[in-house]
């Protein structure tokens, strides 16, 4: 498997926050969730990727090179889009773009008109007269343009209106398509990810509880409702949480083949979606 980004055994603590043993690997061609409540330490996990804070512990290597002493040629190629955007506000989108452009040896002009046109961009308008969904789609093209292999972005679709936020969503799955470049991000909206990711990553209080595929995932957990009558002592051994009503119960289970094979037929399992199973691992762990 070719990985772009492996994460080995991160840790970073500020006070009583600590990021503990964060393990990840990000294989080329895929989109990976990176989920989890405020605070979990997401920022922190991808600050530290991209050198921006220095990690206490741990190693990490993009595009097989050590972040730390290659940080240059890996910022070259990659596409970074934080929240905290990092452009000249009084410039026009065209001048920043003559500013960007010699600074990037692969920078592709043909690429950046063909994704200014298709983004529908205002070339002549200045940084600071666009749309929040406009910056995000400015920073990809510029991504775009110079080439990058992997892009990491820190909350991509948060404050954008449904509209922009899908048409968004459909670019970072173009970006995927080809299968040569790979995309991280964090979010909160986890019905994009629902649509698009391949992989999932969910921090809570600066540890992974839950990662793997999007699809294995759901597949492995179930909404199961019932009649609380069923529930069998053991129960809670097959659950993430479970909530009783005098109507019946509902909970999350992790283990669904399992709990097929001792709950009636009569009980109902629906596909959770991920903001269900983010819910219930929250609640957990809080
Ligand atoms: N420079 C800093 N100094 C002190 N504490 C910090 C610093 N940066 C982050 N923290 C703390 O680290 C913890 C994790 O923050 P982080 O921004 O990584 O979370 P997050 O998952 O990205 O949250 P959100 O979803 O709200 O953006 C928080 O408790 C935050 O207050």
């Amino acid at each position: 498997m070719d990985m772009v980004l492996e994460i080995c055994n991160l840790c970073k603590s500020y006070g009583e926050f600590s990021l503990r043993d964060i393990n990840m690997s990000l294989e080329k061609g895929t989109l990976t969730g990176f989920i989890g409540p405020n605070g979990a330490g997401k920022t922190t996990t991808i600050k530290s990727i991209l050198n921006i804070i220095k990690p206490d512990d741990g190693k990490i290597t993009v595009l097989g090179m050590d972040s730390i002493n290659s940080d240059l040629e890996i910022k070259s190629k990659l596409g970074i889009v934080l929240d905290d955007g990092h452009f000249y506000e009084d410039l026009t989108l065209r001048k920043m773009k003559n500013l960007i452009a010699p600074m990037y040896p692969t920078w592709d002009d043909n690429a950046y008109n063909f994704y200014i046109k298709k983004f529908e961009l205002p070339e002549s308008k200045k940084i600071k007269d666009l749309s929040r969904g406009m910056r995000m789609k400015y920073a990809l093209v510029l991504s775009l343009s110079h080439g990058a292999d992997l892009f990491i972005l820190d909350e991509p679709t948060s404050g954008l209106d449904p509209l922009v936020r899908s048409e968004l969503i459909e670019i970072l799955k173009d970006i995927v398509f080809e299968g040569n470049r790979t995309v991280l991000m964090s979010t909160h909206i986890t019905s994009d990810l629902d649509k698009i990711a391949d992989y999932l990553y969910f921090i809570y209080d600066g540890k992974i509880i839950l990662k793997g595929q999007k699809d294995e995932i759901k597949d492995q957990h179930a909404i199961v409702k019932g009649d609380t009558a069923v529930l069998l002592p053991d129960y809670k051994n097959y659950f993430v949480g479970i909530n009783k009503s005098s109507y019946g119960f509902e909970g999350l289970t992790d283990n669904k083949a399992a709990l097929k094979n001792v709950l009636p037929d009569k009980t109902v399992y629906e596909v959770p979606s991920i903001e269900d199973i983010l819910l219930y691992y929250t609640r957990r762990f809080k």
